[in-house]
């Protein structure tokens, strides 16, 4: 099966792969895990699934198993070519093409896989349309109920950050600062916007969390220190913290960055801009449970992302958006081969030394208009993530 030779495979394919340049500065590549070219894996894949099948050691049997997989036909399209990239689900033995997938799967699996109906993906993501102003509210933890049915004013402390920005344009355009985001004045269309996320975390089995989150068994808090990354991160300035710290007073009341969750049939999930949303608007902080990296490097999440890169690499971690998470595990990313995808990014990851702790946080490179996709590279300067078939 194709679920038990992946566990052999090292590498892991993850956002965590790759660090964001940040603003100005210029970025360390991790040096612990390497992606490898899907040819490579493919191969090795190859070599490994003989080993696995014949588990008393001898080669008499190799043909009959590989006989017994070769009726193997894709769900999608009915094909049994391309074996290597035939994914069986390990609950019903179906076999789906990794490219044929809704999402793409764009490498073998690590760990055992279930196809979209096993693991209740689509029916879960079908169920979901409709989930009612209460539920949303309870799901998103918001504070002040009432503020998420009323129309968007913007704060005192808003207004005033405003003013005080209101300075010659030039003096603006060196300083760099992060932007507030503006939500959609709209109280219902507020919600329709966070009923979409609500809708597509739940699909994906996660609960919403807008922070850095430090579980059991997992990275303590104490573990993420700036100041054991490899190379300078840089610090957030105190003009930015307090515009960080808006956004978060924002969030907590339900006031959130125009932006719908929709699902694309190509790339899965996707976040679209619902309003215009501002060169360097600060979108989110890339939330989820913050691990020690060296115990994902069997994990089959997409969506890692680094948090420390640190010079000795036992204490390098990762914030994993498997469990908990919020809309920026939903970034879809650009094909790196492709001069017109890459000219899609509107978006990086910048990752920031705040009061002494790590944190990655999402900000709009440009303009984004009303409809427009958000995208981010995957890779910066790396070819490590295989954005190969991305569009
Ligand atoms: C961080 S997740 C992004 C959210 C994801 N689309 C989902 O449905 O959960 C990364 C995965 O999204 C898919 N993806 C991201 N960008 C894509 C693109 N441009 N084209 C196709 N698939 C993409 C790939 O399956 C990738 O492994």
């Amino acid at each position: 099966m194709m679920s038990a030779l992946t566990s052999t495979t090292t590498q892991i394919t993850s956002l965590a792969d790759y660090h964001i340049h940040d603003l100005q500065q210029q970025w360390q590549p991790c040096k612990t895990r390497k992606y490898r070219s899907m040819k490579e894996i493919m191969r090795k894949a190859r070599r490994m699934e003989i080993v696995h099948i014949d588990d008393d050691g001898g080669g008499d049997n190799d043909d009959k198993n590989c006989d017994e997989y070769s009726e193997v036909l894709c769900m999608q399209c009915s094909l049994g070519d391309n074996a290597e990239e035939l994914l069986l689900c390990d609950k019903c033995d179906r076999g789906f093409h990794m490219l044929c997938l809704k999402p793409i799967v764009v490498r073998v699996p690590i760990g055992p896989w279930y196809c979209p109906s096993c693991s209740g993906y689509n029916s879960s993501r079908e169920n979901l349309k409709r989930i009612s102003q209460k539920k949303i509210i309870d799901f998103f933890g918001i504070q002040q109920s009432s503020q998420s049915m009323v129309k968007y004013t913007p704060q005192v402390t808003d207004v005033r950050r405003r003013r005080k920005r209101a300075r010659p344009l030039m003096l603006r355009k060196k300083q760099r600062r992060l932007v507030q985001f503006t939500p959609t004045e709209d109280p219902a269309r507020r919600l329709q916007q966070m009923r979409t996320l609500a809708s597509a975390l739940i699909a994906l089995n996660m609960e919403f969390s807008n922070e850095l989150t430090y579980m059991p068994g997992m990275a303590h808090r104490s573990s993420n220190q700036a100041m054991f990354e490899n190379g300078k991160m840089q610090v957030l300035s105190k003009e930015d913290i307090e515009t960080l710290e808006s956004c978060r007073a924002m969030y907590k009341r339900g006031e959130y960055p125009p932006l719908m969750v929709v699902y694309d049939s190509f790339e899965g999930y996707t976040v679209e801009a619902d309003g215009l949303i501002k060169e360097l608007t600060l979108i989110a902080e890339y939330s989820g449970d913050v691990d020690y990296l060296k115990n994902r490097e069997y994990d089959d999440c997409d969506s890692l992302m680094t948090l420390i890169s640190a010079k000795d690499p036992s204490n390098s971690l990762v914030v994993c958006p498997d469990k908990r998470g919020n809309i920026a595990r939903f970034i879809n990313g650009v094909n790196n081969h492709s001069p017109e995808s890459r000219k899609k990014k509107n978006l990086k990851y910048v990752r920031y030394n705040i009061n002494g702790e790590c944190h990655v946080l999402l900000v709009a490179t440009r303009d984004i208009g009303k409809g427009e996709r958000l995208y981010s590279d995957y890779n910066g300067d790396e070819n490590e993530y295989p954005t190969h078939y991305f569009i």
